[in-house]
């Protein structure tokens, strides 16, 4: 391969022969091959949603079989969450994509991570993507100093650690395997999209900005429609895609799922180079030893489990009641199917059922959500924001949790339902439909409307008048096996392919 020179000094030595005595973190375990693993939020710092909970759990799920690093954006909840955080290399300018240092911490439980410290980039108020006004106007400049930067983590900028394999998610890191060809750096990549509805499109215009040479704004490159598009071109560029449940990896190659990528998402299909790998989710999701829960409690003891709900009721100004719960704990975007569950909401209550939701996200579900909540004070509870203890309260203690998406890539809310023995009511797309178990441990429906969520509400109604029925179908659900290790070993099987045999000789005797 050329030399390329990407402008990134490394900033500190090598530790002497002395020092190696305390081995640096930095250093790894020679014996296993180096994953890159970048992503641009992760739930010990800061998430918006599932890709933060998968960031926080998959690495760490894969670490008995590889060098697993995290690479992620210096935002201040970052810098403020790693306490040995130490600078060991700079970034040098490129296009308009201003330099920055490489910071390297570990996660108290050892788990090692970059960091971009560039705090005119990243230390802002409000989301990692935006604030009040809407999303940050040099986002392509943000995510292309992320994506680069991983590609510049292949090629050495860490003296002691260089990345075997990129492992990308989402169009945040997407251009990672672009500037990984553009650069002549040959390492493989894993892409994985969590959600294709996401794609970072841009203004052709700001394709010198990021360093995007013209030759690739074509189909066959960066180019959507006349825009510049980071996950056509991570998509295009890395050696293997994947998703996150079979049934979506199914969807995405169809016009009506495909958003507009289809077409080049069915090639890769055919070419054996897309796959479907279900999210698990964590050990911290168990009824029997979650701190946050007001009592804990495990399946057959539906006491602890109504204590639960009775604390979320008291928590949310709601009246006592035997009947049943339903709950959403949600983004609250239209892919969701928010405004279905709110019109849904009236017979609920009608019924003598009662709502609980807890979410943020666009500003006329929260608003309607607000109303809702004002015209039914004893039966409707809203909390518009996030907190980690009240939603996993919501899912100890509500009966039936409400997600009626639109389209939905994997999804966790359904899966960490089942686990605290509430029971979801979902429509058959994507991972909910390799999740939920129609009648045994929650209940599906096919169409998207209201019609089609009403009905499975009533099959609901009619199991809560079945204790026993009822209490079947919670422990069903409560058993569910949803852990990480088998998409970890999916993973690995799929890192294998990309290295070459060597790595599965290496996982096979682990
Ligand atoms: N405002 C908020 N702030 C912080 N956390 C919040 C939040 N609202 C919800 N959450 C948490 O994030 C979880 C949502 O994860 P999902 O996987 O259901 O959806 P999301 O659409 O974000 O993720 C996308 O990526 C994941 C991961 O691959 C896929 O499962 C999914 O289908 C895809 O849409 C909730 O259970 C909750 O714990």
């Amino acid at each position: 391969m050329a030399y390329v020179d990407l402008g990134a000094r490394p900033v500190a030595e090598p530790p002497s022969p002395i020092s190696a005595f305390e081995p640096d973190p930095r250093l790894g375990n020679a014996l296993l091959p180096r994953i890159l693993y970048a992503t641009p939020e992760m739930a010990d710092f800061v998430k918006t949603g599932g890709l933060g909970e998968v960031a926080g759990a998959l690495p760490r799920a894969l670490r008995r079989h590889y060098d697993v690093r995290v690479l992620i954006p210096g935002y201040a909840r970052v810098l403020a969450g790693l306490e040995n955080l130490t600078m060991i290399a700079r970034f040098g300018a490129f296009a308009s994509v201003p330099g920055c240092e490489l910071g390297f911490g570990t996660t108290p439980d050892g788990l090692g991570v970059y960091v971009l410290v560039a705090p005119d980039l990243y230390e802002r108020d409000g989301t990692p993507y935006g604030d009040a006004r809407g999303d940050f106007g040099d986002n392509d400049l943000r995510f292309a100093r992320l994506s680069r930067a991983a590609a510049e983590l292949a090629a050495g900028v860490d003296p002691l650690w260089s990345a075997d394999l990129l492992h990308l998610n989402d169009w945040q890191t997407a251009l990672a395997p672009a500037y990984l060809s553009w650069l002549g750096i040959r390492r493989p990549s894993v892409l994985t999209i969590h959600n294709l509805a996401y794609q970072g499109l841009f203004h052709r215009d700001n394709l010198g900005r990021i360093g995007v040479p013209d030759y690739a704004f074509q189909m066959d490159g960066v180019e959507f429609y006349g825009q510049l598009s980071f996950l056509k071109a991570g998509i295009y560029h890395a050696s293997h895609v994947t998703t996150v449940s079979d049934t979506y990896a199914r969807e995405i190659t169809t016009p009506e799922g495909g958003c507009g990528l289809d077409g080049l998402l069915r090639t890769r299909a055919a070419q054996g180079r897309l796959t479907g790998i279900l999210n698990g989710i964590d050990e911290s999701w168990d009824p029997r030893t979650d701190p946050h829960l007001a009592t804990r409690f495990e399946p057959d003891d539906w006491k602890g489990k109504r204590a639960n709900a009775d604390e979320v009721r008291k928590q949310f100004g709601m009246a006592v009641s035997r009947g049943p719960l339903f709950a959403i704990v949600s983004r609250l975007v239209h892919q969701k199917g928010i405004d279905l569950s709110i019109g849904a909401a009236e017979s609920i209550v009608a019924e003598g059922g009662q709502l609980v939701v807890i979410g943020q996200g666009e500003g006329r579900f929260e608003e309607a959500l607000r109303d809702l909540a004002g015209r039914h004070p004893e039966n409707v509870g809203v909390h518009v924001g996030f907190r980690e203890t009240e939603a996993r309260r919501i899912f100890a203690g509500s009966d039936f949790l409400l997600m009626p998406s639109r389209f939905e890539p994997c999804g966790l809310a359904q899966m960490y339902a089942q686990r605290f023995g509430s029971l979801p009511i979902v429509r058959r797309t994507g991972g909910l439909n390799d999740t939920v178990e129609d009648g045994v441990t929650g209940f599906t429906f096919g169409e998207a409307s209201p019609k089609g969520l009403t009905s499975a509400i009533r099959r609901a109604f009619e199991t809560f008048g079945q204790k026993k029925r009822l209490n079947t179908m919670r422990r069903s659900a409560m058993s569910r096996s949803f852990g990480w290790d088998g998409a970890a070993l999916n993973y690995c099987n799929l890192y294998a392919r990309a290295f070459g045999n060597h790595t599965a000789r290496r996982w096979k005797a682990a």
